[in-house]
C-alpha cells in the first residue's frame, strides 16, 4: 500500500460513506505507510478523532485498503505530532492566561452521521421501547420526559438513536439549537474554557441551545469539576423546560464514581434500555444493509442461508455484524465470486472464532433429548425410527450451526455416523423449519436455551 494507492482509493471511499461524512472523518487523515507486518498507519489530528474513525469506519476502511493490497491486516491511528496536547481527565486546579485576543466560541456540536436516521434503524422487539421513546421526542411537542436516558451495551444503536433524533428535529423546525456532543467532547470545551478564562462564554453557550444531546455520559464519571459544570448546565436548561438526550453504556444507577445528585437528575426523566439484539433483529439488520449495498456492489449474489448463519453466529453488537458484511461484499466483489458459506469461512475466520459461542456438543445432546423427552443412548445410537431420528437431526443441525466442529467430527459425537449423514440431517432441518412451524419453533427454543 502506498500514499498513491491511499490517494485512489478516495472516490471510492467517499462513495461508499458518502461525501459529508467522507469530508469530515477522511479528508483529514494523512497516510503515514505500511509495516512489513501489514499495518497500514493513517494520521488523525487528534486522538478522539483516530479513535472515532476506528471505531466508526475501521473496517471499511480495511475492505477498501485489503481490495488494493491484500497483504495489509490492520488499519492503525497515530495522532498529528503538532496536535495541541489532549485534554487533562481532571480539569487543572489553576488557570492558565487568556491569550490576548480570545474569539467567541462557536457551537462545539459534533458531526452528525447521515447515515443514522429513524429510517435506516431497523426496529424489533430489543429495542423497540428505547426506539419509540427516541421517536416521540423527536417529535418535538411538549416536554414530556426529561431527561431522555438511553443506555446499553456497545454497538446496539445508541449513537444511532441520538443521531435520528437531532436529524429528525432538524427537520422538523429548522430554527432549534440542537447541540449533540460526546460527555468527553464536553469536558474537553469546559477545560478549554477554564485555560482560556471564557467560561462565561461557555455557559452562555450551552445554555442557550434548544436541545441539549450528550452521548456516553459515563466518561464523566469521577471527573468532578466537568460534573459539577455537567450538573449545572443540565439544571438550568431543564429550568428553561429544554430538552435533554442523555445516552450512555449503563444505567445511571450503575455508572460508579458518579455524583448522587447528578446520578438523581439523569433517573428523573425516561430511562430506557437497548437489550441485546436477538436472532431476528439481526437478521433484519443484515437485510436492510444488503438492500443499502445493492447499488454499491450491483449484480453480488448472497447465496440462501449465509445471512442467517450470520445473525446465528455474530455477537450482538451490530457494529460488528456490520463490519462482518462489509468485509464480506468486499471480498466477494474483489475475488468476483458469490457470497457463500465457503467465503464467509474464508474473510471471517477471525470474526468467527471471537465471536464463537461455548456449547458443546455433549450440552447440545443432552438438551434435545431432554426436549423430546427420549433417552440420550436412543438419540446418539443405531435406531432408525423416526422417533428418534428426527431428534437427532435436529441436535446435529444445532451442532453445526452453535460449535465450531466439522460435519465429520459431529458425525464421530453420534455414534460413528459418517459426515454424509450429518450433512443429510442439517439439509432435512433446514427444509423442514421452512415448512413445519412446529420444528421451526422447536429448534428456535432449543437454540436460545443452549445460548442462554
Ligand atoms: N437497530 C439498528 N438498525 C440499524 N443499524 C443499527 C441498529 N443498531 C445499531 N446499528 C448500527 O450499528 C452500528 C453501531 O451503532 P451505534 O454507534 O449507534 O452504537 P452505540 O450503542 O452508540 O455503541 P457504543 O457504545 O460503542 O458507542 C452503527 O453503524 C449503527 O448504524
Amino acid at each position: 500500500m502506498t500514499k498513491e494507492q491511499w490517494g485512489d482509493l478516495q472516490d471510492d471511499i467517499c462513495k461508499t460513506m458518502g461525501e459529508n461524512n467522507y469530508r469530515t472523518w477522511i479528508e483529514p487523515l494523512r497516510f503515514v505507510g505500511k509495516s512489513d507486518d501489514g499495518v497500514v498507519t493513517l494520521q488523525a489530528p487528534t486522538n478522539f478523532f483516530g479513535n472515532y474513525v476506528s471505531r466508526n469506519y475501521g473496517d471499511m476502511l480495511l475492505a477498501q485498503i485489503s481490495r488494493v493490497d491484500r497483504n495489509v491486516r490492520r488499519v492503525a491511528f497515530d495522532v498529528a505530532r503538532d496536535e495541541a496536547p489532549e485534554p487533562p481527565a481532571q480539569a487543572p486546579a489553576e488557570e492558565t492566561p487568556a491569550p490576548a485576543q480570545a474569539a467567541k466560541p462557536e457551537l462545539p456540536s459534533a458531526p452528525l452521521d447521515k447515515r443514522f436516521t429513524f429510517d435506516s434503524f431497523v426496529v424489533g422487539k430489543p429495542n423497540e421501547l428505547a426506539h419509540a421513546a427516541a421517536k416521540r421526542v423527536a417529535e418535538g411537542g411538549p416536554v414530556t420526559f426529561n431527561p431522555l436516558f438511553l443506555y446499553g451495551g456497545v454497538g446496539l444503536g445508541k449513537t444511532h438513536l441520538m443521531h435520528a433524533i437531532a436529524w429528525e428535529m432538524s427537520v422538523r423546525n429548522p430554527h432549534l439549537t440542537v447541540l449533540y456532543l460526546s460527555a468527553e467532547q464536553f469536558m474537553y470545551r469546559f477545560v478549554q474554557a477554564l485555560r482560556e478564562r471564557r467560561m462565561m462564554d461557555f455557559k452562555e453557550m450551552f445554555r442557550s441551545v434548544d436541545v441539549l444531546m450528550v452521548d456516553d455520559v459515563q466518561f464523566i464519571a469521577g471527573k468532578d469539576s466537568t460534573q459539577e459544570e455537567f450538573f449545572h448546565t443540565f439544571n438550568a436548561l431543564v429550568d428553561q423546560n429544554k430538552q435533554i438526550i442523555i445516552s450512555a453504556d449503563r444505567a445511571p444507577d450503575e455508572i460508579k464514581d458518579l455524583e448522587n445528585r447528578i446520578r438523581s437528575r439523569l433517573q428523573s426523566g425516561l430511562v430506557v434500555d437497548l437489550h441485546p439484539t436477538d436472532y431476528e433483529l439481526r437478521l433484519g439488520i443484515l437485510q436492510s444493509k444488503v438492500d443499502s449495498y445493492r447499488t454499491l456492489y450491483p449484480g453480488l449474489v448472497i447465496e440462501d442461508g449465509v445471512l442467517e448463519f450470520l445473525a446465528h453466529r455474530i455477537s450482538t453488537n451490530v457494529r460488528v455484524l456490520e463490519g462482518a458484511l462489509t468485509r464480506l461484499f468486499a471480498f466477494a466483489s474483489l475475488v468476483g465470486k458469490p457470497i457463500n458459506m465457503d467465503l464467509v469461512q474464508d474473510s471471517l475466520a477471525d470474526v468467527l472464532r471471537a465471536s464463537e459461542r461455548k456449547v458443546s456438543i455433549d450440552e447440545i445432546q443432552r438438551k434435545v433429548a431432554e426436549h423430546y423427552n427420549i433417552r440420550l443412548s436412543d438419540m446418539i445410537g443405531p435406531k432408525r425410527v423416526r422417533n428418534f431420528a428426527r431428534p437427532r437431526q435436529v441436535a446435529m443441525y444445532l451442532c453445526k450451526q452453535l460449535t465450531s466442529r466439522s460435519l465429520p467430527e459431529i458425525g464421530r459425537r453420534f455414534g460413528g455416523r459418517d459426515h454424509t449423514t450429518v450433512m443429510h440431517g442439517v439439509r432435512r432441518i433446514e427444509e423442514l423449519r421452512q415448512q413445519d412451524g412446529q420444528i421451526d419453533e422447536d429448534v428456535e427454543m432449543l437454540r436460545r436455551a443452549l445460548e442462554a
